[in-house]
C-alpha cells in the first residue's frame, strides 16, 4: 500500500516537473487566470524577450478591478482605469488569449467567473496575479496568488517555482447555527487564530459544516484563507463540488466528465495521511461575526462590545488595537449593536454570487434602507446579475433603495468611481478592512451577506439571528 498522502500532497506530487533537494520545486501550472491591474509589466516583459504565451488554451483573461459598476454603454471617465483595460485588451489580442472585457456574457470578478464557467477544476493547479486565488481551493484544486515576475514566468512556460509549503487541517466541528453563515466561520477562524497562523502553509478545511456547505459557501471560505496567512486553501472535492460542475461551459463535457468524477475521487486526504499541524473550530457556537478594527483578525462577535486596548495580552496587540480604534473611531465598551453605519456595500469575491445575494434580498424584502445609508449591490458577474434578475433579487433590492449595479471589484478596493469618503463606516461583504482599502479614510467592517443587508435597514449592526 502507497504511504498515505493529503488531499495537497498528491496535488503537489501530480504536478512537480522537477525537484531538486533544498530547492523550490517547479511546477506545471493547469489554469492561468489573469487580470488587469497585475499583467501589463508581464505582457511587456514577453515582448521585450520576444516571448509567445505558451499555453494560451490555459490562460484566461478578466476585466474585473478597474471596471466602472454603472452604465457601461458610457465612456470610461478615469484615465488610468481606461489605461489598464485598453493594455489588457491589446495584450489579450497580441497573444492569443481568451478575454472577458467589460461588454462580454462571461465578464465578471476573476474568483466568481472562473468557477462559474468550469474553468476551476478539482485537482488543478490554479494561479493568478492575485491573492484571494485560494477562492478556487473549494474545488480541490491548489490554487493561488503570485507576484507580477511569476505571472511573466507563467505565461512564458506554463511552470512556476515554488517552495514546497506544510499541511494544516483545520477542523471544523458541529453545524453552523441558524443565521450563521460561511463568513461567519471564516472571520470566526481568523478572530480566534490570527490573521498569520496560516503563514507557510496550505489549509485544508475539513469537518461535518464544511462537508455540509454549497460550493458557494466553500468557496466563501477558502476566498479568506489569505487572510489567515495561508498559501492556499483547499476543501476536497465531494458530490457537492461534481454537481456544481456537472454542464458549466469549460468542465469537461457527457462520458468525460464522468471519467473525471472517477478521477476527482481519488482527491482526498489517505486514512492515516499526517498533517504538519491540526487545529479544531467549533461551528455550533459561532455568533454572526462583525470586524471592529483595520485587520481582518480584528473581529467580534454581534452581542460582543468593542474591546479596548486594555483586553489584549501583549504589548504589540494594545497598540495595534489602539491604533485601529482611533482610525475606526471606535469607543470601547460600546455594544457592537448600537455602531452607526453610513455605507453597506455587498459584493467582492467573497460574498457576491447568487446565494449571496438571495440570504441578503431575503432580509431586505419590502424593507426600505435607513434614510442616512447609502447601500448597493454589485454582482460577483454578469451571469449572477443576470440569474439575480431573473429570480427579482434586482427589483427587491432597488424597491428597498439600493443601487443595483454592474458587476466588479468595485468598493472592495476602490480602484474604480466606487470609494468611501474620509470618516464614512461602511458594512462590506469584503474581505479586508485595512485602512484606506475602500477610500482614503474609509472605515470598513466586515460582515456576511445577512448581516449587511440588515445594517442597511437598520443603519446599525443588527443580530441577524433575530431579525422578522
Ligand atoms: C489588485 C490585486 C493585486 C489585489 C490582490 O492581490 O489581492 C486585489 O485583488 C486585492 O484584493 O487586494
Ligand atoms: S473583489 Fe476584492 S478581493 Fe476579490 S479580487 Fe477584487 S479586489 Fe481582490
Amino acid at each position: 500500500m502507497a504511504h498515505p498522502r493529503t488531499l495537497f500532497e498528491k496535488i503537489w506530487d501530480a504536478h512537480v516537473i522537477h525537484a531538486e533537494e533544498g530547492k523550490p520545486s517547479i511546477l506545471y501550472i493547469d489554469l492561468h487566470l489573469v487580470h488587469e491591474v497585475t499583467s501589463p509589466q508581464a505582457f511587456d516583459g514577453l515582448r521585450m524577450a520576444g516571448r509567445k504565451v505558451r499555453r494560451p488554451e490555459r490562460t484566461f483573461a478578466v476585466m474585473d478591478h478597474n471596471v466602472p459598476t454603472t452604465d457601461r454603454r458610457l465612456p470610461i471617465e478615469d484615465p488610468i482605469s481606461k489605461q489598464q483595460m485598453e493594455t489588457l485588451a491589446r495584450n489579450c489580442e497580441e497573444f492569443g488569449i481568451r478575454l472577458a472585457d467589460l461588454h462580454s456574457p462571461d465578464q465578471g470578478i476573476v474568483h466568481v467567473i472562473g468557477p462559474e464557467l468550469g474553468l476551476t477544476h478539482p485537482g488543478m493547479t490554479i494561479v493568478c496575479g492575485d491573492s484571494h486565488t485560494s477562492t478556487h481551493g473549494a474545488f480541490g484544486a491548489l490554487a493561488f496568488g503570485i507576484g507580477t515576475s511569476e505571472v511573466e514566468h507563467v505565461l512564458a512556460t506554463q511552470c512556476l517555482s515554488q517552495s514546497k509549503p506544510k499541511t494544516m487541517e483545520v477542523r471544523v466541528n458541529g453545524k453552523l447555527p441558524f443565521g450563521v453563515t460561511a463568513k461567519d466561520l471564516i472571520l470566526g477562524i481568523i478572530a480566534k487564530f490570527g490573521t498569520d497562523f496560516g503563514t507557510g502553509y496550505v489549509i485544508e478545511y475539513t469537518g461535518e459544516a464544511v462537508r455540509e456547505m454549497s460550493m458557494e459557501e466553500r468557496m466563501t471560505v477558502c476566498n479568506m484563507s489569505i487572510e489567515a496567512g495561508a498559501r492556499a486553501g483547499l476543501i476536497a472535492p465531494d458530490e457537492t463540488t461534481y454537481s456544481y460542475l456537472r454542464g458549466r461551459q469549460y468542465a469537461p463535457q457527457g462520458d468525460a466528465f464522468e471519467d473525471a468524477v472517477k478521477r476527482w475521487y481519488q482527491l482526498r486526504t489517505d486514512e492515516g495521511a499526517v498533517y504538519d499541524k491540526v487545529v479544531e473550530f467549533d461551528a455550533a457556537s459561532l455568533v454572526p461575526q462583525v470586524t471592529w478594527g483595520t485587520s481582518p483578525g480584528m473581529g467580534a462577535d454581534i452581542t460582543a462590545r468593542v474591546p479596548a486596548p486594555e483586553d489584549f495580552a501583549t504589548l504589540a496587540e494594545r497598540k495595534a488595537a489602539e491604533a485601529a480604534l482611533a482610525y475606526m473611531g471606535l469607543t470601547p465598551g460600546t455594544p457592537i449593536s448600537e455602531i452607526r453605519i453610513d455605507r453597506v456595500f455587498i459584493g467582492s469575491c467573497t460574498n457576491s454570487r447568487i446565494e449571496d445575494l438571495r440570504v441578503a434580498a431575503q432580509v431586505v424584502k419590502g424593507k426600505k434602507v435607513a434614510s442616512h445609508v447609502n447601500a448597493m449591490v454589485v454582482p460577483g458577474s454578469y451571469r449572477v446579475k443576470q440569474q439575480a434578475e431573473r429570480e427579482g433579487l434586482d427589483q427587491i433590492f432597488k424597491d428597498a433603495g439600493f443601487e443595483w449595479r454592474e458587476p466588479g471589484c468595485s468598493m472592495c478596493l476602490a480602484m474604480n468611481p466606487d470609494v468611501l469618503q474620509p470618516g464614512e463606516r461602511c458594512a462590506s461583504t469584503s474581505n479586508r478592512n485595512f485602512e484606506g482599502r475602500q477610500g482614503r479614510g474609509g472605515r470598513t467592517h466586515l460582515v456576511s451577506p445577512p448581516m449587511a443587508a440588515a445594517a442597511a435597514i437598520a443603519g446599525h449592526f443588527v443580530d441577524i439571528r433575530n431579525w422578522e
